[in-house]
């Protein structure tokens, strides 16, 4: 058996119930190469991803698992590409899948300003938080990018080395978000420091009990220890992280500028801001620091900005109105999100817009590294019942997304501690060519991947 199979156009490759020609490359990705192929068997075209080398097997393996577990619960209606077939060829494993259009990538590609409108935006939400939802059901962690998280998309508790679990998908979704309405990274940090200095600086500080349970933390934070009670946090500067360190240009001081930029025509102005700001709470929702206070994806299709229960009020005469629910209705006959909530072997989920109880709130000294970890929820090897996820959701979502004064002070005695290092660090802020930014931006490099493996899907 050789291993000298290229994936190159005209290249043929045989299953034991089909031969395959590779038709051109449609990506890369971490563990291997997709190119459009002609199914003989079948005279279609299909995606075939294969895998790097020999060594990925287990990889390849591993994601075989995840996507037969899926195809047997309908995923195809849940936004989710549909695996059909899996083979071994020279020593090359290869997945066939369904052939996708253009990424999202490419649609925003062609775009100038690479960036969309709300009412764009809107359905793409919607269909992605349709597919968290079905993963956070069966209990996967997508990841968006690599082996855990693309940098620019990568969560405060990733960076940290937190427990993980759904919440980065969200918090990912939050990062893409902006991406599409502004054309730019929400958060271009040139490593994991300069990461976590654009979040703390555009949004704030984890929370003590991430500081104080991350396998990280000491890496990006000074701690204090006192005679009582647990340590306090300082935001280390750059020279106390290493020696020269390069800084990108923040794109935000705060969530809000997000749509300060946006046109205004005097008619549509009253509207524009009710969905502005109705989107505003969805991005400060999905970019919670604190995981747990985080919006689920369940609680992003109930929001406001998905449902548009904020239109439903307004003038349909107003054409901006009309266009919202144009667009949404459009993306339901598109998706056959009828059929994906009402025939499914998943039942759609309630959603309580509640949130944490006051005794969960983060404290900034309040909780000692000591503190049990929990996992709730995370990687695919256990599944509760769903009925008593459910339990669990409703109960941790009692009074979701409220936020108690006594948060809202330590927060802001957080944000007093590190004003310090965040001054220094405005200071220290380099600007970084264009051009180069850019092809940060468009890549999604290797080495922006972080080591630890997350289970994924297509
Ligand atoms: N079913 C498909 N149809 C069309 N294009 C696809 C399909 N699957 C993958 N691609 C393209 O191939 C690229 C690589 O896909 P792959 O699944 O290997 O990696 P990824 O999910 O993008 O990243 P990673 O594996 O690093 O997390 C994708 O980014 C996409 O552009």
């Amino acid at each position: 058996m050789t291993d000298n199979f290229q994936v190159e156009e005209g290249a043929m490759l045989y299953s034991k119930s089909s031969a395959y020609q590779v038709q051109y490359l449609l990506g890369r990705g971490s563990f291997g190469e997709v190119a459009q192929c002609r199914k003989f068997a079948t005279n279609e075209n299909v995606a075939l991803k294969v895998m790097r080398s020999w060594q990925c097997i287990e990889d390849a393996k591993s994601e075989e698992d995840i996507l037969k577990q899926m195809k047997l619960s309908n995923c195809h209606l849940f936004n989710i590409v549909l695996w059909n077939d899996s083979f071994q060829y020279k020593k090359r494993y290869c997945l066939e899948f369904e052939k996708l259009d253009i990424s999202l990538y490419e649609f925003l590609r062609k775009r100038r300003s690479m960036s969309l409108k709300l009412k764009e935006i809107r359905p793409i939400v919607q269909q992605l938080a349709i597919a968290l939802d079905f993963l956070d059901v069966v209990d996967i962690v997508h990841s968006y990018g690599g082996t855990l998280q693309t940098l620019y998309y990568r969560s405060p508790e990733i960076l940290l080395g937190n427990e993980f679990n759904g919440a980065i998908d969200v918090w990912s979704l939050g990062c893409i978000a902006a991406k599409m309405l502004t054309g730019n990274v929400l958060f271009p940090g040139s490593d994991e420091y300069d990461m976590l200095r654009h979040i703390i600086l555009g949004i704030g500080a984890p929370p003590s009990h991430l500081l104080n349970a991350g396998m990280f933390t000491h890496e990006y934070f000074c701690a204090t220890f006192r005679e009582e009670g647990p340590p306090v946090w300082r935001f280390k500067t750059p020279r106390e992280v290493r020696n020269s360190i390069k800084l990108f240009p923040r794109t935000i001081r705060s969530l809000r500028d997000l749509i300060k930029k946006s046109d205004k025509l005097s008619d549509k102005a009253r509207v524009c801001d009710g969905d502005q700001e109705s989107f505003l709470d969805l991005m400060t929702k999905m970019l919670m620091v604190d995981t747990a206070q985080r919006i689920t994806p369940n609680q992003i299709l109930q929001h406001p900005f998905i449902t548009m229960s904020h239109l439903s009020g307004e003038s349909k005469s107003c054409s901006l109105v009309k266009s919202c629910f144009g667009q949404s209705s459009d993306n339901k006959k598109d998706d056959d999100l009828e059929v994906a909530s009402s025939s499914t072997a998943i039942p759609a989920r309630q959603t309580e817009n509640g949130g944490l109880s006051s005794d969960e709130h983060p404290t900034f000294a309040g909780q000692t590294a000591k503190k049990k970890r929990k996992r709730d929820g995370g990687k695919t090897t256990k599944k509760t019942p769903l009925l008593k996820r459910k339990r669990d959701q409703a109960k941790s979502c009692s009074s979701f997304g409220g936020s108690s004064s006594a948060k809202k002070r330590k927060t802001e005695n957080l944000n007093e501690d590190l004003e310090d290092s965040v001054n220094t660090l405005l200071n220290e802020t380099v600007e970084v060519p264009s051009k180069k930014r850019k092809r940060a931006d468009e890549e999604s490099c290797p080495e922006e991947r972080s080591g630890r493996k997350s289970r994924k899907i297509n």
